[in-house]
């Protein structure tokens, strides 16, 4: 009895095991659980027999010197806790680098003109493994030196041409940051500590069955292939399991209402459905929705990628026509264009709310009545998990805008906050039902309700950021938002703002409205710790990514870019880890 192969644990597997915990704790999801632990299930019962056969043919051992002694089919109890703290290691350090990464779109790859390119990769891919595990097979016949590597080949191969038929386009297709990089790795952390243990005696890799050829001094060859193998499994089974979520949550045409954590013959369903089922439609519209976010704000691209993935979906495609939306009524050239497309987004969300309107007769709306690029963020509105109140409120919020045509806008601070019930209010409310549908609430009503109301709450406060950043860039389209009762107060006309957005006693107004900010976001955020776990998180991310906006807007000499202050993007970061770990 002997403690070296516990210590080889105490001392290299363990401790990233809790770095990788720590690091991911906050995306820690019910679903991500139910991943690794499906993975380690799968990583434990493929290789048991495997390595009970090694063993008990002599071609690994282990001095029982270095062991505690239990065995499970032979196997040292140490190396089967390996199979386990590998595949969590190796599963964890791809959740963290894939959690940037919309992985739904990446379903859009093998689409198109490239189809027979796809076809071409997937069957080289095949030849290449079938090739693999007939090279293992010789290995093993000759009974030669090449034994070991015969054997890893065989074992490895039938699993890896598996998950390369089901997933090889979305493995093929996804960044390299989320494959390469968590296969690569831990194989060369791996192969160090390889290298000390099989140094100090830990285990032994017996001669004969072996080439003795080392990658470096006291790196086995066929170690290093071992390593690099079973790590480009785990990171494989990983990215199958995504691709099949990303199938389930994309199209609910096909997969109606999926569990949250779905059945193994369900994924593989998901999995074996061609391509050519795939809604291009809706494909386009979450491609158009992540780079429309990408690109227009920094503070909300950053806290989408905290959100579980079928929100995230969502709240992708609720952004999206608020941003269409939003940007149809601001750009138009005139007062008039703009009341037109407030009542083409009326007509077309009366339609979709009616009874009475076929799906083809609101698809021939939109593609008559909007330009092509702003078609899908319509078309997509994820309607059915939104009451159809906010949105109409939301129209209303964009018609106040209009009405800086005539005369001033908001006389007084209650203006101010009706306006902003209605363009961001609704907003946090939109985004609290989608929260609820995916992870249904079992508060009672009222308290749901109450959480609504801190939501808009939060959408004021949001707002009133918003105007105190955007004084000036709003004075340039001839808008003052700041109440025409507090400009008096400060012995200013709204033409005095109009001319000259950046005297001194603006200072004054813009502090008067963040601190009114401040105070509205101070009573309402303890309403998120009651929102569903699931969405606590990344909502605090959302809202403190935006207040920070004010927080820099406090500070003297701010950074502005485009006329509008910004929050530096290692701030941002760690404004996003710090609530994230609250
Ligand atoms: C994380 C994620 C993907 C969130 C998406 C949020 C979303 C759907 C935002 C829509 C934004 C939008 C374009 C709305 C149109 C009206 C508008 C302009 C509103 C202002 C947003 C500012 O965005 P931006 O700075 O990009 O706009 P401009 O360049 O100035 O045009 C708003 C300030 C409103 C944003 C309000 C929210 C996102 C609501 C936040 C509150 C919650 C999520 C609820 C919190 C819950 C509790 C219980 C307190």
């Amino acid at each position: 009895m002997g403690f070296d192969y516990a210590i080889v644990h105490l001392k290299y597997t363990i401790p990233p095991a809790v770095l990788l915990t720590w690091l991911y704790r906050p995306f820690f999801y019910s679903l991500d659980a139910y991943k690794v632990v499906y993975l380690i299930s799968v990583a434990l019962v493929s290789t048991i027999p495997w390595d009970s056969y090694l063993i008990r043919t002599g071609i690994w051992s282990y001095p029982s010197h270095v062991i505690i002694g239990p065995k499970l089919f032979d196997i040292p109890i140490e190396e089967v806790f390996f199979f386990v703290v590998q595949t969590y290691n190796t599963s964890l350090l791809y959740l963290l680098l894939s959690r940037p990464t919309f992985q739904p779109v990446y379903l859009s790859a093998e689409r198109g003109a490239s189809h027979s390119r796809w076809r071409s990769s997937r069957l080289v891919g095949q030849a290449f493994l079938l090739a693999v595990i007939a090279w293992g097979w010789r290995c093993i016949k000759d009974d030669s030196l090449g034994t070991y590597t015969g054997l890893i080949l065989i074992w490895a191969g039938p699993f890896l041409l598996l998950l390369w038929t089901l997933a090889y386009q979305f493995i093929l297709a996804l960044p390299l940051t989320n494959t390469a990089l968590p296969i690569l790795l831990p194989t060369l952390y791996l192969w160090i500590v390889d290298t000390l243990a099989l140094r100090r005696g830990t285990w032994v890799i017996n001669t004969g069955t072996k080439y003795g050829v080392h990658l470096w001094d006291g790196l086995e060859i066929e170690e290093a292939l071992f390593f690099l193998l079973t790590n480009a499994l785990i990171v494989c089974g990983q990215v199958a399991f995504d691709n099949a979520l990303a199938v389930l949550h994309t199209f609910p045409t096909l997969f109606a209402d999926p569990s949250l954590l779905p059945s193994p013959a369900t994924l593989m369903r998901a999995l074996l459905t061609p391509c050519s089922k795939y809604n291009n439609a809706r494909l386009t519209g979450l491609d158009e929705a992540v780079r429309r976010l990408k690109r227009k704000s920094r503070s909300f691209y950053l806290a989408s990628a905290t959100f579980p993935g079928p929100l995230r979906a969502d709240l992708l495609l609720l952004y999206s026509f608020c941003r269409v939306a939003d940007d149809l009524v601001d750009n138009a050239s005139s007062a008039d264009e703009a009341r037109d497309w407030i009542a083409k987004l009326r007509k077309f969300l009366n339609n979709v709310y009616s009874d009475t309107a076929s799906e083809s007769a609101i698809h021939h709306q939109v593609c008559a009545e909007f330009p092509l690029a702003m078609q899908s963020a319509l078309l997509q509105l994820p309607t059915a998990k939104l009451s159809p109140q906010p949105l109409e409120d939301l129209l209303r919020g964009f018609e106040m805008d209009l009405a800086f045509e005539d005369e001033p806008l908001i006389k007084t601070a209650e203006d101010l906050r009706v306006y902003s019930e209605r363009v961001a209010g609704t907003v946090a409310q939109m985004c609290i039902q989608l929260i609820f549908y995916w992870y249904p609430s079992i508060l009672p009503a009222e308290e749901q309700s109450a959480i609504i109301a801190a939501g808009n709450n939060m959408g004021v406060a949001l707002q009133y950021v918003n105007i105190a950043r955007d004084i000036a860039v709003d004075a340039h389209i001839g808008r003052v938002y700041l109440p025409l009762n507090w400009l008096s107060e400060a012995g200013l006309s709204y033409d005095d703002v109009l001319k000259n957005p950046k005297q001194s006693q603006i200072e004054t107004l813009r502090e008067h409205l963040l601190s009114d900010a401040f105070s509205l976001h101070e009573k309402a955020k303890d309403a998120i710790e009651h929102l569903p776990v699931e969405a606590r998180g990344p909502i605090r991310v959302a809202v403190e990514s935006y207040m920070e906006i004010g927080r820099v807007l406090r500070q003297d000499g701010f950074k502005v870019k485009a006329g509008r202050a910004t929050v530096p993007k290692s701030r941002r970061v760690m404004v996003a880890w710090r609530t994230l770990n609250r």
